[in-house]
């Protein structure tokens, strides 16, 4: 477990209003272990973002600081947080929100577990480990990355992946078990739960003594005791049969088994992993998977979001495959072309067909230039020129789409972007009369544009913000 007797450097925002006592809080951390360090764009490291009210300069202050990692918002109002102020900040990037109260020692060593944790689990994400296993820097990726480091260092909780085919569940399972603290580098034992036959499942999990059935020259562990002391991964859960079901869940229970044709009670322990491209939660409304074993299995629960909700991820995927494929100098690249096919495909069977799409146009690829438009199979090649409107629209309305956005809240959320961003722009003009000129670019009242303006303030302000004018 970290240390928490080190200074623990974290960048410090403050966004208070006149008379707060900043250097106040900022003294009490330095006393307290930490190490506060002014924010600047581009520094690392998880910090902390002081305020005092939720308002437009708080909001525009988180969206630049979270870039920088992780972000304790901080509040220093009299009243403390307020319940929908606290998710608000959640949603908006903070990591998590405390009310600061009379700088209490309690209060300090709040702040300091988290810097201390955050950046531990900031140096694991920079880790070889991490870095050269699991390629990605989207927003949505990288978050859940975060926790499933964060888990796998400092619980012992057993994991459920959930994700559609190709989406790093198998790989991210093998990080469970390379950053668990508890396992001595054991290897992850790994049960493919769509290939057990009926016959052999009781041996494939329990072992069996010799002679216990026919076949059985001799007595053999089961996964139960190759993973003692480290991690059982089951894939595809959702596949195992009912009756194994039952006994599973005795043997997280007991951490007890005895072997097939034996009678001696044997002990194991290990951090159990289970992967599944199935909602659980469905299967146990049909009877097919046991509630009790889920809520044993999946005491943390990621779900690895399918490539086509994180595009940006497309090209350095496709990069560290090429790498793999054609190691060596110059680095072999994709032209722009190829680079803009690659961005533009749906990918339904998510990285695992991305990278075998790479290894296609890769065989393709003579010399050691760029990759070209050639090297993409005939089969692959896009059909006619993609619309640029068209393009820069599909991926958002895909996504919304496959998270199950209805229409009217698409709508509703371009119809609210739109206005933002025309205001935004006359805002920035500096001239008088900017609503008049946004509603006539909008094609919309002015009084439209007030009533939105209110009702916008207030959500902003959970309820009691004052209008613009
Ligand atoms: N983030 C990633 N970085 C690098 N390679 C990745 C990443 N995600 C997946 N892959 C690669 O994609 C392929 C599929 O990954 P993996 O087997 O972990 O997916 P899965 O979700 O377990 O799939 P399935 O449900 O079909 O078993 C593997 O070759 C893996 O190395």
């Amino acid at each position: 477990m970290p240390d928490e007797s080190v200074r623990a450097p974290f960048w410090f925002r403050a966004v208070t209003g006149p008379g707060a006592h900043v250097s106040g809080v900022r003294a009490a951390l330095a006393a307290g272990g930490l190490d506060p360090r002014p924010w600047e764009p581009g520094v690392p490291g998880p910090g902390v973002l002081l305020y005092t009210s939720l308002d437009g300069e708080a909001r525009a202050a988180l969206r630049e600081v979270r870039h920088g990692g992780r972000v304790l918002a901080l509040c220093l109002a009299r009243e403390g947080v307020r319940t929908a102020e606290a998710w608000a900040l959640l949603r908006s990037g903070a990591q998590d929100v405390m009310a600061w109260g009379e700088g209490r020692d309690a209060d300090v060593a709040a702040v300091l577990s988290r810097m201390v944790r955050w950046r531990r689990v900031e140096e694991l994400m920079d880790s070889s480990a991490v870095r050269d296993n699991l390629v990605g820097g989207s927003t949505v990726w990288r978050s859940v990355l975060e926790d499933v480091v964060e888990t796998a260092y400092f619980t012992d909780n057993p994991v459920l992946l959930t994700g559609e085919t190709g989406t790093g569940k198998e790989l991210a399972a093998r990080l469970v078990n390379a950053l668990d603290q508890r396992s001595d580098r054991t290897p992850l034992v790994l049960v493919d739960c769509t290939t057990i036959t009926p016959t052999l499942a009781g041996s494939e999990f329990f072992g069996h003594e010799k002679g216990s059935f026919t076949g059985a020259l001799s007595a053999r562990d089961g996964a139960f005791a190759l993973a003692d002391q480290g991690t059982l991964f089951l894939d595809e859960v959702g596949e195992l049969p009912p009756d194994l079901q039952a006994e599973l869940l005795r043997v997280i229970q007991e951490g007890a088994y005895k072997r097939v044709g034996g009678n001696t009670w044997r002990s194991t322990r290990f951090r159990l992993v289970c992967a599944t491209n199935q909602d659980l939660e469905e299967c146990i409304r049909q009877g097919r998977f046991r509630g009790d074993l889920f809520y044993r299995i999946a005491a943390s629960r990621f779900h690895l979001p399918p490539l086509r909700e994180r595009p940006d991820d497309v090209l350095p995927l496709a990069d560290h495959f090429l790498e793999q494929l054609i190691p060596g100098h110059p680095r072999p690249h994709f032209d722009p072309a190829v680079r803009d096919m690659l961005v533009g495909l749906r990918y339904p069977g998510n990285v695992r067909e991305l990278r075998q799409l790479v290894a296609r146009i890769a065989a393709r690829h003579a010399g050691s230039g760029a990759i070209t438009a050639g090297a993409v199979p005939p089969s692959e090649r896009p059909r006619q020129d993609p619309d640029p409107v068209d393009r820069s629209l599909t991926a958002p309305l895909r996504l919304a789409a496959v998270q199950g956005v209805t229409l009217a809240e698409v709508t509703e959320a371009a119809r609210n972007e739109m206005i933002a961003l025309v205001i935004a722009d006359e805002t920035e003009r500096g001239r008088p009369g900017r609503l008049r000129r946004a509603a006539d670019r909008l094609g919309v009242s002015v009084r439209t544009l007030q009533m939105w303006q209110r009702s916008h303030s207030a959500q902003a302000a959970g309820g009691t913000g004052a209008p613009e004018a």
